[in-house]
């Protein structure tokens, strides 16, 4: 079988002390003085993170740090310092070109999900990455932070800032001549708009706005390969989705701000010529994935023996999702991104028409909650404490199916990886990363103590 493009990077970022876990028989670990070293590093990087750049409190339900509503600027508009000559060093070596033909990709949203992983695949591949982050607190940041040391060990720097930094973004575009831009920065998660929707004013809206008013100033400009959403569907019934489809009655705040981001790109592609492409994924999970969305904290909770709410919508209909893999969605993301025209504007200014796409990157076939949890159950050996429930109204649907043909047409898009497979990769890496967070906090705990 091809292997992920993560399998040349340990997928947990260090040794642990596996038999005090209840489950830690289900998992082998090398032993291995680098390992020893690796994880050390890794706990003073922490520190460091810790003692210095903690992040403050937000409202985030998926965060372990205690919260206050409404402070969205101390959120997420956090930018350590940056300039001068050592930062700019770093910075040209991350984004750095070492094949022929490679781009030099500034990747926004390197330390989320999906920017970890097609960071490290383009890197991979002998493309020059820059990452940009502002590790705010949605969920745990030390996820972010151990996402961070992975990219790192290939070489990749994140540059720790918010998109709405338009000093910064000039600065970075001053020093590297991007080719592309993979724009995965985003406020995610369909729930959580009711409680905070002006985040995803901020980071889907502003935030998108910003970043593409200086690269369309950018000489040469950019072309940009961004993620936008299946929540853009919203009420559409007719299955499965396809581009051409409605996208006008978006269900959440979350998918409005993502159908408003594919307006902005229509104007900016028409007004100014930068070459836009927006990605609609389809409910991605894996290895290294948000702690927010339902696969991960199904997970956590069924091992812990808490209930968990499944949800059904009217006359016990099932609630199903085009779940889809990530290494799949990292084949759609570089794919985009190979086949993406330049954009054609220089000074501000649109020379001809540039290209402007949107496809639907999905697996093509739905799995309801319901099967998913069988799953999980018989990977984990743990029946899960199923609350079924009246799906509430707070912007979930109740199914998403992709057609995914313009895709396949267009840069050959084919998912492999099902549900069964996929989760049980999941799995496997969860065992090790929760064990390593397990150890990583009590070892921090000791520290303070002492
Ligand atoms: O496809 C997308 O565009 C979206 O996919 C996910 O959104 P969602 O599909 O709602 O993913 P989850 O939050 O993981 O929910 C998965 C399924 O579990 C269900 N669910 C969720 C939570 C819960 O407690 N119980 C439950 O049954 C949801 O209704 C949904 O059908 C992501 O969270 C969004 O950021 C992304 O944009």
């Amino acid at each position: 079988m091809k292997s992920s493009h993560l399998d040349n990077i340990p997928s947990t970022p260090g040794k642990f002390k596996i038999e005090k876990s209840p489950y830690s028989h289900r998992f082998r670990w090398h032993y291995s003085y680098l390992a020893k070293l690796t994880f050390w590093s890794f706990v003073f990087l922490a520190l460091i993170f810790i003692f210095f750049f903690k992040s403050p409190p937000s409202s985030s339900p998926y965060s372990s740090i205690s919260t206050t509503p409404s402070d969205l600027s101390r959120r997420s508009l956090k930018t350590s310092s940056w300039g001068g000559p050592a930062w700019e060093k770093r910075v040209r070596s991350s984004a750095k070109v070492r094949s022929k033909t490679g781009f030099s990709v500034l990747v926004t949203g390197a330390a989320g999900f999906v920017g970890t992983h097609v960071s490290a695949s383009l890197k991979r591949r002998g493309d020059g990455v820059l990452g940009l982050d502002n590790f705010n607190d949605y969920y745990d940041p030390y996820l972010k932070r151990a996402r961070q040391a992975l990219l790192e060990r290939s070489g990749i720097y994140i540059v720790e800032g918010d998109i709405n930094d338009v000093a910064l973004l000039k600065k970075l575009f001053e020093v590297i001549p991007f080719t592309h831009v993979m724009h995965l920065a985003a406020q995610a998660g369909v729930r959580y708009a009711m409680e905070n929707p002006n985040s995803y004013i901020h980071s889907n809206v502003a935030g998108f706005v910003n970043l593409l008013e200086v690269c369309k100033s950018a000489n040469p400009q950019p072309a940009i390969v961004w993620a936008s959403s299946s929540s853009v569907y919203g009420l559409n019934t007719k299955v499965p989705f396809s581009e051409k489809d409605r996208t006008d009655q978006p269900a959440s705040l979350y998918a409005a701000t993502k159908k408003a981001g594919e307006e902005i790109a229509h104007t900016y592609n028409h007004i100014y010529g930068l070459s836009l492409t927006g990605l609609r994924f389809f409910t991605v999970y894996g290895p290294w994935g948000r702690p927010d969305m339902a696969y991960f904290f199904f997970t956590r909770d069924i091992l812990k023996g808490k209930a968990i709410p499944i949800f059904e919508s009217a006359n016990h209909g099932t609630v199903a999702r085009d779940f889809t893999y990530i290494d799949d969605i990292v084949k759609g993301c570089l794919g985009a991104l190979d086949t993406a025209e330049k954009s054609t504007g220089s000074g501000g200014k649109k020379k001809r028409p540039a290209q402007l796409r949107v496809f639907n990157l999905g697996n093509t076939s739905p799995v309801p909650v319901s099967d998913l949890v069988s799953i999980l159950e018989k990977l984990l050996k743990v029946k899960a404490k199923r609350r079924v429930m009246k799906l509430p109204r707070n912007g979930d649907v109740p199914f998403t199916h992709a057609n995914i043909s313009f895709a396949q047409r267009e840069f050959g898009y084919k998912p492999t990886t099902d549900l069964q497979m996929g989760l049980k990769k999941f799995v496997r890496w969860y065992g090790g990363f929760d064990l390593y967070q397990k150890e990583l906090k009590k070892d921090l705990d000791s520290w303070e103590c002492t």
